[in-house]
């Protein structure tokens, strides 16, 4: 076991002697010393290692999300019987290769000034939706308290926007679903999966009153829910909620097997939740599923997603999350969608919500970025798919977003180190390794920089 006063005096120390402990014993280390939330880096200004290492070596600055060469080492030659050197080039940026950070350093910011990253905004606010998209997908019910304390290390790691939960009917079980999936010829797709898939997201969900009640006391961050109808909205007011969201389609046949009606219907539907909304002062989202792609209809035209978000902001939405449901957008597909889109909303107002099931989902982030939008909805470790569609995956990792944006000196205010955990605490509990691949990089080569 370690103690606290062995880790008290590592912190302390100008250097640290790395090649005197095994990386098992390393990793534990940094582990134990981040939960117990002390920072490594308050004292220890450089890593000794005696990994092998060739003539020159670099290191992986986790801060800025790319390579540096921050350290040099002597020729593997010359040093086959001697100890290693390690020279620190810059002790400042060395010590941000040792832990998890958000800082970024102004020279890494100038290189977002490239006339291709030109137009990405200085700061992108992330709507993290693990706890609401994400866990309403899972087969097994997820302990309220397991939930509330998802939660809270999200908002821990410095995600100013939680999406918590979702005030729809536990009763609802889609026979629509399954008829509307025979008469679109989708037999190809796990029906009988999809039934199930819906079925244990209305139990997941049906804790939502408790949830909210259980992160009451959160101040520092805002907690909107989806509610699909009045019905929602009032039981949502009256958990608590300050902001909600409801959920459009740009698919007809989507809109049906989502939301048992059609798009015009959900439409009226929503004006009356809005206005209502409204007058309380709540903000209201607006989110519209099936921006580039429906699982029943196929590709989507961006008229159609250009038509629902203008009667969004049009009933007094605040914000359009534009989501590609089963995440099978491109750049090729995205950028003509919000450009249809802007030129009825906003740019200010547009968020987007991508899932990562063809892996295509930071190279839409980032064309949405250089079109100049600034919101991005994102779920730790990748949680969530879409019961609609065998084999669609979850969001985007919030963590590979992060990481992304850490490396364009885009700032998020959010502790990738911290959001880690949070995935890993989440992803501990489901039994399944995250889908993150920043996330399960960064825990593999923390400590292993000459392998990079
Ligand atoms: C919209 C409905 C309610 C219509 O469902 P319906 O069956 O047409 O509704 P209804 O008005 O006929 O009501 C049926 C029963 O449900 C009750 N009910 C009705 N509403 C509520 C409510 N809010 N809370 C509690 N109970 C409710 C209602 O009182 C009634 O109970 P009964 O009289 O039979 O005892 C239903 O289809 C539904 O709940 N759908 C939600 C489906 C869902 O959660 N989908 C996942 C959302 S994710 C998404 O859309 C995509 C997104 C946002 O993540 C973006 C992306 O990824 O792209």
């Amino acid at each position: 076991m370690l103690s606290s006063k062995f880790l008290a005096g590592v912190t302390r120390r100008k250097s640290f002697n790395c090649h005197k402990y095994s990386p098992t014993f390393l990793s534990t280390l940094m582990l134990i010393a981040s939960e117990k939330h002390m920072s490594m880096s308050t004292g220890v200004d450089a890593f000794e290692t005696n990994h092998p290492v060739t003539s020159k070596s670099q290191v992986y600055d986790i801060a800025a999300g790319k390579y540096r060469k921050l350290v040099e080492f002597g020729s593997s030659k010359s040093q086959t019987h001697q100890p290693p050197v390690v020279r620190t080039l810059n002790p400042h940026i060395c010590m941000s290769s040792c832990h998890y950070s958000t800082q970024y350093t102004d020279s890494i910011a100038t290189n977002s000034q490239h006339k291709l990253l030109g137009n990405i905004p200085k700061y992108v606010k992330i709507v993290e939706v693990g706890p609401r998209d994400g866990l309403q997908n899972e087969k097994d019910i997820v302990p309220t308290a397991v939930k509330v304390e998802l939660i809270k290390m999200l908002v821990n790691s410095g995600l100013q926007v939680v999406e918590a939960t979702s005030f729809v009917s536990p009763k609802w079980v889609p026979q629509v679903t399954i008829k509307e999936a025979f008469i679109h010829n989708i037999i190809k797709m796990s029906i009988f999966c999809s039934f199930n898939g819906c079925q244990n997201s209305k139990l997941q969900l049906a804790d939502a009153k408790d949830v909210i009640k259980g992160i009451k006391g959160i101040s520092n961050a805002r907690f909107p829910v989806l509610t699909p109808n009045l019905k929602g909205l009032e039981a949502a007011l009256a958990a608590g909620v300050k902001e909600v969201a409801v959920f459009a389609a740009a698919s007809e046949s989507f809109s049906r097997s989502n939301i048992n009606c059609s798009i015009d219907e959900s439409l009226a539907r929503y004006r009356d939740v809005a206005s209502a909304a409204r007058k309380l002062f709540i903000p209201v989202r607006g989110y519209i599923s099936c921006v580039v792609g429906c699982p029943m209809e196929g590709e989507v035209h961006p008229s159609k997603v250009a038509y629902v978000a203008e009667e969004l902001v049009k009933m007094g939405c605040d914000e359009i999350s534009l989501g590609d449901t089963i995440g099978v957008g491109t750049p090729g597909s995205v950028i003509p969608m919000i450009e249809a889109v802007k030129k009825v909303v906003p740019i200010e107002k547009l968020a987007v919500h991508f899932h990562d099931t063809y892996g295509q989902a930071l190279s839409n982030i980032l064309v949405s970025l250089q079109m100049g939008i600034s919101v991005v909805d994102s779920s730790v470790s990748g949680l969530g798919g879409c019961p609609y569609a065998k084999g669609a995956t979850g969001n985007v990792a919030t963590e590979d977003v992060v990481y992304m944006l850490n490396g364009l000196g885009v700032k998020t205010n959010v502790d990738l180190r911290k959001l880690i955990l949070a995935g890993d605490f989440i992803r501990k509990h489901l039994g399944r390794p995250s889908e993150s691949k920043a996330a399960t990089a960064l825990k593999k080569t923390v400590f292993c920089a000459s392998k990079l």
